[in-house]
């Protein structure tokens, strides 16, 4: 089995990392929701010197309180029976609510098995001025592409993944996401994706190929009926 195989065997299926219950995550999302408004307060910030010496000597002392009791690894949600292991990554870097870097995303499946998103970026992740990074938006629909493969009874690693860059997307208002698979091949899952600004301009279409790591078996990954 590959690495990566091994490590999900390892984390889904063998129960290495500590999981937490509702109550816990909760506590901690509440957390990283606070350090969020901290990371716009930082970037926005204007204060004089001395309030910025000051704030960085109490941002020290705090962030040495929470290292006091450190876990080797992101901890994961304990599992729902049904749902997928990925929704399990409480610190994944799009979805994740215990992840400050996290907008966080919420993704959905539809019946029909396709997927979609509706989030809100902040100007934090801006990339040329007034507008969203690329890579930040590259970053959304590679989740929510592997979220379809997911969806589709297919999940797999991102082996490829192809955007097309139509218009700038715009941060501070809501987008939609949305994406699909399709077309399934042995180990392989081909699936699409875009993002849509208020008005309906796509600014963003993405195309991906997911494979499931040799040794892995979809159930492994623990979504589908
Ligand atoms: C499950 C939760 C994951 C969701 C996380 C969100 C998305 C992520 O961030 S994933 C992280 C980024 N991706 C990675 O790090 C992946 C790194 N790459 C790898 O580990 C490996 O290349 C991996 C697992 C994708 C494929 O390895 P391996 O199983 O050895 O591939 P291999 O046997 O050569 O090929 C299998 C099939 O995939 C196809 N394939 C492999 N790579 C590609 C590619 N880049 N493009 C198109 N097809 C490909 C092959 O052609 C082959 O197809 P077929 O069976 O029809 O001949």
């Amino acid at each position: 089995m590959s690495g990566a195989g091994a490590a999900m065997r390892r984390v889904f299926v063998d129960g290495e990392r500590a999981e937490l219950d509702q109550p816990r995550a909760a506590e901690l999302a509440g957390l990283a929701a606070r350090v969020r408004e901290l990371t716009e307060a930082v970037v926005h910030t204007d204060v004089d010197a001395a309030e910025v010496a000051a704030v960085s000597e109490e941002i020290a002392a705090l962030t040495r309180r929470l290292a006091a009791a450190r876990r080797a690894a992101p901890p994961i949600a304990a599992p729902v029976p049904g749902a997928p292991h990925i929704g399990r990554q409480l610190a994944n870097p799009v979805t994740g609510p215990l992840n400050p870097i996290a907008p966080p995303v919420e993704i959905h499946t539809r019946p029909d098995r396709t997927v979609f998103c509706d989030f809100t970026l902040t100007s934090v992740y801006e990339g040329p001025p007034g507008f969203v990074h690329g890579g930040v938006s590259a970053m959304v629909l590679d989740q929510l592409l592997g979220a379809a493969a997911h969806a589709a009874g297919a999940p797999g690693m991102t082996a490829a993944l192809d955007l097309r860059y139509r218009r700038p997307t715009p941060y501070g208002v809501p987008l939609r996401g949305e994406a699909e698979a399709t077309e399934v091949v042995g180990r392989r899952t081909h699936t699409a994706a875009r993002i849509i600004a208020p008005d309906g301009t796509v600014t963003v279409e993405a195309t991906a190929v997911f494979v499931l790591p040799r040794g892995l078996t979809p159930e492994a990954l623990g979504n589908v009926e």
